[in-house]
């Protein structure tokens, strides 16, 4: 990005917005064939751009677009313009079900990340992203438009990008932070896009499994503690176990904002007592429904900071008693974690998984926990152990087994921190479901980490 001034006088804000202001078809002009485009992050996803992109799909060539996670009901409209990928190659640094629907269809990448390094890798790494678009909130007095509740690597783009066009969205709310604005001197191009409400991402009713699951992690959470939980209905059940129980004076440092902070707050168990941010609950993106938009909105306790330093290990560390609760699909009986793949079939990325492993871990009394049902039913009826010997060949480790501290089932909850092969592979066991026990320490003894042998069967 060519140097830009930080900020306009109060007197040319208007100005200046006016001068910039063009329509969606106008502003995706600057793109070419050969580009590298953003297209924002979560909530702040460009959709008036993308139909106006998508005008253009005949005339571009090899137009790689990047974004994190599509909350969208419907595919971006350039994929639905060109779904053969033949005009525009679709990047994603997570992928949610569409993304995954999309890369089955072989239209949709996934760029494997370190979610604390993002703004590194979009600043130095990726190339020159030609054209950055993201949505805002409107220009305030000052010409700053608030990003909303998503911030992590956008500075990173900004950092690289060499056009940036905003998609002003009235429906973003406005979220107190740490580097939360854009100066209307550092834009290249203002639309003004239809007032869309964020996506409405309602958390699945926990299963019976998850409800164990959930539990088990609710007995080990002591008062004091500063929470980061993950999305979906376990980590949510989660805050309604704490909700009810005696356990109080919380605090949030977490990657992402979901409903159950709100539940929490409610419940009077948040009063932000911790070392660093006192009294705030920070946070790198929001994606929940919309009482969490509604929550955020304005509202001061809210802290949206970036991803590098939200998911720092150092950043999660200075905080005591961080507890920190995601899921995962597969763990081995050496303890390595998979949280991304079935096979060769991506699922998701780990984002900030680890980050907040390692974090929670060096964490004055912290932990971590990652989560999984003990088994899963396949499509053919066929029911599978997912404490597994070894994980299935094309499976992404995601926390190495020497990062992963608490492991949890519905049938219970083991820290292998500090263990050796064997005891992993007892302390495993115990919690795997009991009819794959049996196998699992025949598996186990031929492998030369069970108790009584200490030699490979082959
Ligand atoms: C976003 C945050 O959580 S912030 C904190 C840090 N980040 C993370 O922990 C990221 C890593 N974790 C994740 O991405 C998720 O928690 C996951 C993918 C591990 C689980 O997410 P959930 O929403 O609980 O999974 P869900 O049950 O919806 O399954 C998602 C997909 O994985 C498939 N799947 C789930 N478990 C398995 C498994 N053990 N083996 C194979 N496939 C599986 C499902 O069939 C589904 O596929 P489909 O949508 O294509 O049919
Ligand atoms: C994009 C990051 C989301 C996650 O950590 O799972």
């Amino acid at each position: 990005m060519e140097e830009r001034k930080t900020f306009c006088k109060m007197s040319d804000v208007a100005s200046e917005y006016e001068k910039k202001l063009v329509t969606a078809d106008e502003a995706v002009k600057v793109v070419r064939s050969g580009d590298r485009v953003h297209y924002g992050l979560f909530g702040g996803i460009v959709r008036d751009l993308d139909l106006a992109l998508a005008k253009r799909t005949e005339e571009l060539e090899n137009v790689l677009v990047m974004d994190t996670i599509w909350n969208y009901p419907e595919p971006p409209a350039i994929l639905q313009a060109d779904p053969q990928a033949k005009h525009f190659k679709y990047l994603s640094t997570h992928m949610s079900g569409l993304d995954r629907k999309m890369n089955k269809q072989g239209c949709c990448w996934f760029i494997p990340v370190q979610f604390r390094e993002n703004p590194k890798y979009m600043a130095e790494n990726v190339g020159p992203i030609d054209v950055a678009m993201f949505q805002v909130a409107p220009m305030d007095q000052y010409g700053n438009f608030n990003f909303g509740p998503q911030l992590a690597e956008y500075w990173g783009i900004m950092k690289s990008a060499k056009k940036v066009i905003v998609e002003v969205n009235p429906c973003q709310p406005i979220i107190h932070g740490m580097q939360n604005t854009i100066n209307i001197s550092q834009i290249d191009l203002v639309v003004e896009g239809q007032a869309r409400p964020l996506p409405n991402i309602v958390a699945k009713e926990a299963t019976a499994a998850e409800k164990k699951i959930a539990e088990h992690i609710a007995e080990r959470i002591e008062s004091g503690s500063t929470l980061q939980l993950g999305i979906g209905g376990m980590p949510n059940y989660v805050g309604q176990k704490i909700a009810e129980s005696d356990i109080n004076d919380l605090s949030v440092h977490t990657e992402m904002f979901v409903d159950a902070y709100v539940h929490l707050y409610k419940a009077g168990k948040i009063t932000g007592n911790k070392r660093t941010n006192k009294g705030k609950m920070v946070f790198t993106f929001a994606m929940g429904s919309q009482e969490v938009y509604d929550f955020l909105d304005d509202n001061p306790m809210g802290y949206v900071a970036p991803v590098d330093y939200v998911n720092a290990v150092e950043v999660i560390a200075a905080n005591d008693k961080v507890v920190s609760i995601n899921s995962c699909l597969q763990v081995d009986l050496f303890g390595q974690v998979n949280s991304e793949s079935a096979g060769l079939q991506h699922i998701g990325g780990t984002g900030g998984q680890l980050d907040f492993v390692m974090g929670a871990f060096q964490s004055q009394g912290g932990k971590s926990f990652l989560c999984t049902p003990s088994t899963r039913t396949n499509r053919d009826g066929s029911v599978q152990s997912l404490i597994m010997p070894t994980l299935p060949q094309g499976s992404i480790v995601s926390a190495p087994r020497s990062a992963t501290h608490y492991v949890v089932t519905e049938f219970g909850a083991v820290n292998l921190k500090g263990k050796s092969t064997w005891e992993r592979a007892e302390l495993l066991i115990s919690i795997a479901h009991p009819r794959f026990q049996e196998d699992l320490i025949r598996e186990a003894e031929k492998m030369g980490i069970w108790k009584n042998s200490s030699k490979v069967q082959y």
